[in-house]
C-alpha cells in the first residue's frame, strides 16, 4: 500500500519569517494518519527549515547531476543531503521551459539525487497547446521514458502536473486526471516491471487546494499532491494534508 504524499513546493518564495508557517504544517503531519508530509523550500532556507521542523521533511526543488566540481552557481544532490534535505524535485515545468532543461538533463539529476539517497520527485506534464492538440498522453509518456532514472525503488516518485494547472486555478477534469494516472502506471510497469511500479508514488500537481483535494485523492493511482501557491501557507496547507489523511 502506497503511503500518500503532500509535498509543498515554495518555488522562489519564502523568508526567514515564514518559517514560521512551518510550525503549523509539522503539527498537522504528526497528525495526519497513513500521510507523509514534506516542504521544498528555496535552497537557501533548507537548514533552518530542518532545525525549525526536524520531524517534517524538508527538500529542494532542484540539483546538479554530477556530485563536486565547475559548475557555477549549482547545488549537487550531496550538498542538499549535508544540508539536511531528504526530498529533491527535478524537471519541474518551470526549469524545463526557462531554464531549457532536457528530459535527458532530468534523468541525470535525477540519477545524481538517488545516488546520494534522496528521494526524488520527477515532474512531468503537458503544455495547453499539447493537450489541445490531442497530444498529453503522447508527452507525457515521452516524458517518462526519457526522464526517469532507472533505480531508486520507492525513492522515486513521479508528479504529474499539467503545466496549463500550474498557479491558474484551472484543473483538469477528475476523469482526464484519473486517465493520465492511469497511463502513467502503465508506463511505470512498462518501465519498472509491476511489483517496483506498484511502489512508485504519482502525485498530482497544478492548483490543488484545501476545495479540491478530496476529489483530487479520491482518484486511483492518485497518491498524493505536489501544491504550489496553498503551501505557502499552513491555514491553506493543512486543509489539503487534512484531506489527505480523511
Ligand atoms: O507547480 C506546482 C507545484 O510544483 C503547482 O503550483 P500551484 O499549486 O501553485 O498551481
Amino acid at each position: 500500500m502506497r503511503r500518500r504524499l503532500i509535498a509543498g513546493n515554495w518555488k522562489m518564495n519564502g523568508s526567514r519569517e515564514s518559517l514560521a508557517e512551518l510550525d503549523g504544517i509539522a503539527a498537522a503531519a504528526a497528525q495526519a494518519e497513513g500521510v507523509d508530509v514534506a516542504i521544498c523550500p528555496p535552497f537557501t532556507l533548507i537548514e533552518r527549515a530542518t532545525a525549525r521542523v526536524p520531524a517534517l521533511p524538508i527538500g529542494a526543488q532542484d540539483c546538479h547531476a554530477v556530485d563536486k566540481g565547475a559548475h557555477t552557481g549549482c547545488v549537487s544532490a550531496g550538498m542538499l543531503v549535508e544540508a539536511g534535505a531528504q526530498i529533491v524535485i527535478v524537471g519541474h515545468s518551470e526549469r524545463r521551459a526557462a531554464q531549457h532543461e532536457s528530459d535527458a538533463a532530468v534523468k541525470a539529476k535525477a540519477e545524481g539525487a538517488i545516488a546520494a539517497g534522496l528521494t526524488v520527485i520527477v515532474c512531468i506534464g503537458e503544455t495547453e497547446a499539447q493537450r489541445d492538440a490531442g497530444e498529453a498522453q503522447i508527452v507525457v509518456t515521452g516524458q517518462m521514458r526519457g526522464s526517469l532514472p532507472v533505480a531508486g525503488g520507492d525513492r522515486l516518485i513521479v508528479a504529474y502536473e499539467p503545466v496549463w494547472a500550474i498557479g491558474t486555478g484551472l484543473i483538469p477534469s477528475l476523469a482526464d486526471v484519473g486517465a493520465m494516472h492511469r497511463v502513467i502506471r502503465g508506463v511505470l510497469i512498462e518501465l519498472l516491471g509491476a511489483e517496483r511500479a506498484a511502489t512508485v508514488r504519482i502525485l498530482y500537481g497544478g492548483s490543488m487546494t484545501g476545495d479540491n483535494a478530496a476529489d483530487l485523492l479520491a482518484i486511483p493511482d492518485v497518491d498524493g499532491g505536489l501544491v504550489g501557491g496553498a503551501s505557502l501557507k499552513a491555514a491553506t496547507f493543512v486543509p489539503i494534508i487534512a484531506a489527505a489523511a480523511a
